[in-house]
C-alpha cells in the first residue's frame, strides 16, 4: 500500500522554493531514509507531510488524504524534531502518561524501560534537558507510539556515539516486531544505512535518486589510475566526482553501467576499479562542483 503520495509537490517561503515540483511515493512498512544536504527541503517534505505546513501546489495524500488540518492524519502520524513543544509544566514521566492516552498502540512499558536504560530521570522537565537528553527524550516518544507512520528529522542530533548507536538499535528491534513506515532524515548516511531498506536523496527541493539501498551501492564505481587512461576511459560515461592525484594520476566516480568484459579491460588497462559507498555518492551527487572543496583552492 503507499502510504505517502507527492505530485508536483511545491512549497514557496517567500521568493524561493524549498520544494520543486517534487514527485515521490513511499510504500508501507519500510524504512526510507532522507538524505540531502543542508537546505535541501527535508524538514519542509517533513513538516507537509505531517500536516503542519500546508504545500504550496501540487498534490500530497498520506493514507490517501491531504494531511493539512486532518484529524485521521494526526492520529496516524508522528513527527520528532528537535523544535517539539512539549508541555513545560509536565514532567517526563507525566509526558509519556498523556502520550499513553493520545497514541492507540502505544507501549508504556518500552517507554519506561528506555527511559531507565538512557537514565533520564523521569521527573525531570523537557526544558531542563539536554540538547542530546532532549532528542532522546523525542525518539523515545518517536519508538513508543508505534503509530503507522513515524517522520523522524535529524532524531540523533546532539546524542553522544553511542547513544545514536543505541537508538539505532532499538529502533531497529521495534520495527522488526512491529512493522510500520518510518522515515529519518540524517546527514549520517554510513551510521543509518543498515536500518534502512530505501533511500529517498533531495536536493534544491527535488528528488534526486530513490531508491533500495542495496542498488545505490552498486550505482556507481570509482577508477584510479593515469589521467590520460582514465579521460579515455570516461569519455562517454557520466561522470560525478573527480579528483587530481599527484602529477599524472586521477580518481574519478562514474555512473556503473559497465559491462563485465568492460570492467576486465579497464584493469587491464591499469586502472583500479573501487566501489563508491553510498555515503560518498550522495555527497558526489549533491555537490554543486565535480571537484568538492578542492575546486575552491584549483
Ligand atoms: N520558515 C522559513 N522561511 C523562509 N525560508 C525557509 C523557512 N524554512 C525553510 N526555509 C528555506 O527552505 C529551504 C529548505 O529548508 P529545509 O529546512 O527544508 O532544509 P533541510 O534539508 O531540512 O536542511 P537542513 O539539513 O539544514 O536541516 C532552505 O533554503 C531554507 O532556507
Amino acid at each position: 500500500m503507499t502510504v505517502i503520495e507527492c505530485r508536483g509537490l511545491t512549497k514557496v517561503y517567500g521568493g524561493a522554493k524549498a520544494l520543486n515540483n517534487l514527485s515521490c511515493k513511499i510504500e508501507e512498512n519500510k524504512i526510507t531514509g532522507l538524505i540531502g544536504r543542508n537546505g535541501a527541503g527535508k524538514t519542509t517534505l517533513l513538516k507537509i507531510i505531517a500536516g503542519y505546513l500546508k504545500e504550496t501546489s501540487g498534490e500530497l495524500n498520506v493514507f490517501s488524504e491531504n494531511p493539512f488540518n486532518n484529524l485521521l492524519v494526526s492520529a496516524n502520524v508522528i513527527f520528532i524534531h528537535d523544535q517539539m513543544n512539549l508541555p513545560t509544566s509536565l514532567n517526563l514521566k507525566e509526558i509519556l502518561d498523556t502520550a499513553a492516552s493520545f497514541y492507540e498502540k502505544w507501549d508504556h512499558d518500552l517507554a519506561n524501560r528506555l527511559l531507565e536504560y538512557f537514565s533520564l530521570n523521569p521527573l525531570q522537565h523537557h526544558n531542563g534537558l539536554s540538547k542530546g537528553m532532549k532528542s532522546t527524550f523525542n525518539a523515545i516518544l518517536g519508538l513508543a507510539a508505534r503509530v503507522p507512520l513515524t517522520l523522524f528529522d535529524e532524531p540523533t542530533s546532539g546524542m553522544d556515539a553511542a547513544v545514536r548507536k543505541d537508538f539505532y538499535r532499538a529502533l531497529l528491534k521495534d520495527y522488526l516486531a512491529h512493522p510500520r513506515t518510518i522515515i529519518i532524515s540524517s546527514h549520517h548516511l554510513n551510521e543509518i544505512e543498515d536500518l534502512l531498506e530505501d533511500i529517498l536523496l533531495m536536493k534544491d527541493g527535488k528528488e534526486l535518486l530513490h531508491l533500495p539501498v542495496a542498488d545505490l551501492k552498486e550505482w556507481a564505481i570509482g577508477l584510479q589510475g593515469k589521467t590520460s587512461v582514465i579521460n579515455e576511459w570516461t569519455r562517454n560515461k557520466e561522470v560525478i566526482y573527480t579528483k587530481s592525484i599527484g602529477l599524472d594520476q586521477s580518481y574519478v566516480a562514474v555512473r556503473n553501467d559497465f559491462s563485465e568484459v568492460e570492467w576486465q579491460k579497464a584493469r587491464v588497462a591499469g586502472l583500479e576499479l573501487t566501489p563508491v559507498t553510498s555515503s560518498d555518492l550522495c555527497v558526489y551527487l549533491t555537490s554543486k562542483t565535480k571537484g568538492g572543496i578542492d575546486d575552491v583552492f584549483n
